[in-house]
């Protein structure tokens, strides 16, 4: 597969359309790649021809040596009919580099929602997702606010193989004890540590990401309490890495330090190694608000089926 990059050339009016090579006889993707806090994404534009990127592709994308390199793939469609009548805008896709398919990822959403806002010219954007509805909107000049639903506590919301204690799950990895694991869409586990330094993640994580005791393993969040308002996190990330940020881990560590009363305000800082994002806990669910950049954009042939 052979790309083409144009470094910072980024046309944000109108849609990344769909054209054919006419050497290759492919039909030739335009892609976007965008961070949100060093989380990477590699988007494309599949509103004109939504189609399932087979897992061959997503890897070989995602790639850092074979392709254009990134954490997840992102595909927009259009929104499903139920989706439209609740008011959303596209359909958001979301692919991990092993090619599967998962249901949450805030910082691509809010990478998704900056492109969609700057193609429509609006301040708010509504995308669906395999977990529900997103409703987002602009938060000054490069950052995005994110609404996620309420978070998930039950057994089966996470979900588990079977009943269990969400907020104290009878399973442990070295300095990883007592995890409270949730749904943010996604399923997290989050634990918290005396000093987040001294544990070695991807040594104790990867047993938790796939204890059976999840029906399809875990996010792990590895958080330490700075003050009332503030934690440093590290999210390990299915399918088996440790990322720079984590946009939905951000939202779990933020609900569960609340819930354990480790923290006092409704609104957190969360450190992340790639920056800080701002959750705010209401009743009615989490919001999460941080930045996003661009990376680069250009052309991906591809033979989608
Ligand atoms: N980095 C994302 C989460 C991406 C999905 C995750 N790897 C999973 O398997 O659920 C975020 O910012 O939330």
């Amino acid at each position: 597969m052979a790309f083409l990059i144009q470094p910072l050339a980024i046309q944000h009016e109108g849609r990344l359309n769909v054209t054919v090579d006419p050497r290759q006889h492919r039909a030739v993707f335009p892609f976007l790649k965008m961070h949100g806090l060093f989380n990477c994404f590699v988007i494309l534009d599949l509103r004109g021809s939504p189609q399932r990127v087979p897992a061959e592709d997503v890897q070989r994308i995602c790639d850092v040596r074979s392709g254009v390199g990134a954490e997840q793939l992102l595909a927009i469609e259009p929104p499903t009919d139920a989706g439209r009548s609740s008011g959303a805008d596209v359909f958001m896709r979301i692919y991990n580099i092993d090619g599967a398919e998962v249901s949450a990822c805030g910082n691509a959403t809010r990478c998704v929602a900056y492109h969609l806002m700057r193609e429509s010219g609006h301040e708010t954007v509504t995308i669906e997702t395999a977990a529900g509805l997103l409703r987002c909107s602009a938060s000054g000049d490069q950052a995005v606010s994110v609404q996620f639903g309420p978070i998930g506590t039950a057994w089966n919301e996470v979900p588990l193989t079977g009943p269990a204690d969400t907020s104290c799950l009878p399973i442990e990895s070295g300095p990883l004890k007592g995890g409270f694991a949730v749904s943010v869409g996604n399923p997290h586990t989050v634990f918290f540590v005396d000093k987040l330094a001294d544990v070695d993640i991807p040594r104790f994580a990867p047993p938790i990401q796939n204890h059976p005791i999840f029906e399809s393993g875990t996010n792990v969040g590895v958080g330490e309490i700075v003050d009332a308002c503030t934690i440093k996190l590290a999210v390990w990330e299915r399918p088996g890495m440790l990322t720079q940020a984590c946009g939905t881990g951000a939202c779990a560590a933020a609900f569960v330090a609340r819930q354990r009363r480790f923290i006092s305000t409704d609104s957190v800082m969360v450190h992340l190694p790639g920056g800080t994002l701002r959750i705010d806990l209401r009743e009615h669910g989490v919001t999460m608000t941080g930045p996003v950049a661009t990376c680069c954009s250009g052309y991906l042939p591809l033979q989608l089926s």
